[in-house]
């Protein structure tokens, strides 16, 4: 039927595809509409009216709001598809490392300067000009060589791709940022003309005593005399005109450790500069990764190395910069100096090309650069003694004891990000950890959503990168529960502060799978893939497991069927160094006994899977109906098991330790392995805690690893 569409004329297209559009003056030109008509042939019905590809050239072509929720991929597209399709147009291109280069088709080939200026994203298709900045899908540049081969044409204006264009809003904040940037930019002063006290006063401030006025000079910092921050620019566009500015400012803490905070103008998710290319040139086949501006300074100056930095540090490495860094023969990648910088190092890495890339893995004599520098360590050497990213598959102790001393040495980084609002799970889990599988069960409509919505949030408002697949209850709901549990009230009651508190959760690294209802597990687990590549994500949650048990074929044993999903699940945990949170219903519903690991519905392979297993108990611990507690049943981590208390707050939709003295608190000593033996039933010792205490009432078990 979308096909018959076609026949009622191109307006009719235009206004269901891009009924905005159609308010547009000037009116398209006459290509545009062609490349508009041509891609709805291609597209299947539903992604009509989703208003896919309205825009400016030169812009980008995704909907600003379109960030926070990932899309299916409805044709994945592979790198043998893409090469394919290139040989068949018999369009010439090189193999790169994270791209494929071609001749730009917006450029006339009598102006090319650089002969394969468009880069195509191996793992997306997304693809980027760098000489006209017209972005686009792989979709994108199929339509273009159509029409070029039609039109018989040599190449087509960086015009004729059509996006979405700006709401009067969208127009009128992007416009209030870029006025911002401008008034920061002049009115902060480059360092040369600040007195040498106050600028030897910065620099103590910032602890960058050894950094040089000229290496400043020549990065372009200034200093923002107000907030008394220092000014980095992002010069980019083909005009390498000012786009954005970020401020960085130091507090010193009592023991002598500078903290820092940045703030960006544009917000940090449009935030896409990479510190310091400018300075790059274009014949330059090495570069220094660093996590900072003030590393790439400290690079810079101490080894004369070509040096960026990436814009949100380690938390991410936006697919679209990687063009940008095709260039590089060999790019080392100094990203800090904890567990977290080095495991991003190595995600990183694998979007870079393993085979360029060289780590600095960091320790007591390999601190961040911009600290090296200060404790004037050589950073040439530094660099130099990186080991390469590309790992064997066999190897031995020799080359494993630095990260085994890196994990002995690190403890309590080693055992992942802490829960700010659950002590409880920071004493039995010890942290939320990269790759691993945790199942969540309870029994229906005790809270499980709510609760692992908490959970999650917490660990995302510290940074770790969070994609949720809520398939039982939709999107906006979700994010209200979540909205409401950030800001800790009845937004209901209170909806002046709306924007307040929704102009702060929307800078959190939060994303929503576009699915629901029954899916199909491959749909999702390419949406997880393709979201890790994206954005970095580091903790999926998937609510729930039946809802992927649908799709699947019915004739066979449902058993077999889950252990499969969860399979594949705990598969892509451990190869994407991504944790995998899994609520799962449990086998029956018992109103008068506590669930337990063998409660989880479907064969023991959940248990067996997972690296923990929590369970939202109702009515343990009876003091008053209803009570909930949550129980750790197994935990792959360091063995320890327990359960704590929760109280619910309605208002707020959060969970929390009851209050101290409403109940008696309990402590259950561990019981070393060795007496216990494995598979022996844990034996429970009951003390008094301290009173003084403000834990709840806790237990935690030791028992042997379950394997
Ligand atoms: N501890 C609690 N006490 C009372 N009400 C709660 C508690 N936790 C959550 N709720 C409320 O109960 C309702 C159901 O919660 P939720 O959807 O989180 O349960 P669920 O276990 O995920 O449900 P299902 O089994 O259908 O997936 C929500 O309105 C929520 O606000």
């Amino acid at each position: 039927m979308w096909r018959n569409l076609l026949l009622r004329g191109t307006t009719c297209l235009l206004q269901v595809a891009a009924p905005r559009f159609l308010h547009q003056r000037p009116f398209p030109p006459f290509s545009c509409v062609r490349l508009l008509t041509q891609r709805l042939l291609h597209r299947p019905p539903q992604l009509l009216g989703k208003g896919y590809f309205l825009a400016h050239s030169g812009t980008r072509a995704y909907k600003k709001d379109a960030k926070s929720t990932v899309d299916i991929p409805t044709s994945p597209v592979t790198i043998t598809d893409i090469k394919q399709y290139l040989r068949s147009k018999e369009i010439p291109f090189h193999d790169g490392y994270s791209c494929l280069h071609i001749p730009s088709m917006f450029i006339n080939p009598s102006d090319r300067k650089d002969s394969y200026s468009l880069f195509i994203d191996k793992t997306t298709g997304q693809f980027v000009c760098k000489d006209t900045l017209v972005e686009g899908s792989w979709e994108d540049i199929q339509d273009c060589l159509e029409v070029m081969q039609k039109q018989e044409q040599d190449f087509l204006s960086p015009h004729v791709l059509l996006g979405y264009p700006e709401s009067m809003e969208e127009q009128e904040e992007r416009e209030t940022e870029l006025r911002e940037v401008q008034r920061i930019w002049s009115s902060s002063v480059p360092l040369t003309d600040v007195p040498e006290e106050e600028v030897l006063l910065v620099k103590t401030m910032f602890q960058i005593s050894k950094v040089s006025n000229a290496t400043l000079k020549k990065f372009g910092v200034r200093l923002f005399k107000p907030t008394k921050s220092l000014v980095f620019p992002w010069f980019g566009g083909t005009d390498s005109s000012l786009k954005g500015v970020k401020l960085l400012s130091a507090q010193s803490t009592d023991n002598n450790k500078v903290i820092y905070k940045e703030a960006t103008v544009p917000k940090c998710n449009s935030f896409y500069s990479l510190f310091g290319l400018p300075l790059v040139g274009r014949m330059e086949a090495e570069v220094v990764l660093t996590g900072s501006e003030l590393d790439t300074l400290a690079v810079s100056q101490a080894t004369g190395l070509p040096s960026v930095a990436l814009p949100r540090g380690v938390s991410c490495l936006p697919p679209i910069l990687l063009p940008y860094l095709e260039q590089f023969k060999r790019v080392t990648l100094w990203l800090g100096d904890d567990i977290r910088s080095w495991e991003a190092s190595k995600i990183f890495s694998r979007k870079l090309g393993l085979r360029r890339c060289s780590l600095v893995r960091p320790g007591e004599y390999r601190p961040c650069p911009v600290e090296a520098l200060a404790q004037g360590k050589n950073l040439g050497h530094i660099i130099k003694s990186s080991i390469p990213a590309a790992h064997k598959s066999i190897v031995s102790f020799k080359q494993l004891r630095e990260d085994v001393y890196g994990e002995l040495s690190n403890t309590e980084q080693v055992a992942g990000v802490k829960w700010a609002r659950f002590p409880e799970l920071n004493r039995i889990l010890k942290g939320h950890r990269k790759g691993e599988l945790t199942v969540f069960t309870g029994p229906t409509g005790s809270g499980k959503t709510t609760f692992i919505s908490e959970v999650a949030l917490d660990l995302c408002m510290q940074g770790v990168n969070t994609l949720w697949g809520s398939f039982e209850i939709n999107n906006v709901r979700l994010a209200k529960v979540m909205l409401t549990q950030f800001a800790m009230q009845r937004l209901e009651d209170n909806l002046e502060r709306y924007d307040f508190w929704a102009d702060k959760f929307e800078e959190l690294p939060l994303y929503f799978m576009t699915f629901h209802g029954q899916q199909n597990i491959k749909a999702v687990l390419d949406t997880m893939q393709h979201s890790v590549y994206l954005y970095d994500i580091n903790h999926v949650i998937i609510d729930n497991l039946q809802f992927m048990m649908g799709q699947e074929n019915l004739s066979v044993d449902k058993f077999a069927v889950q252990d499969h999903i969860i399979g594949a699940f705990r598969k892509f945990a451990t190869n994407s160094s991504c944790h995998v949170t899994l609520v799962i219903h449990p086998r029956k519903e018992e109103d008068d006994r506590d669930l337990q690991t063998a409660s989880i519905f479907g064969s023991a392979k959940a248990s067996q899977e997972a690296d923990n297993v929590l369970i939202l108990q109702e009515k343990k611990l009876v003091t008053c109906p209803g009570r909930r507690s949550l129980q750790v049943t197994k935990n792959r981590f360091d063995g320890d098991v327990g359960i704590f208390p929760l109280d619910f707050l309605k208002s707020s939709l959060t969970f929390e330790a009851p209050i101290q003295g409403k109940h008696k608190l309990r402590k259950v000593a561990s019981k070393p392995e060795n007496e216990g033996g494995e598979g022996k039933k844990v034996e429970v010792k009951k003390e008094k805690a301290a009173k003084t205490a403000k834990a709840p009432r806790t237990v935690t078990e030791k028992e042997s690893v379950q394997q």
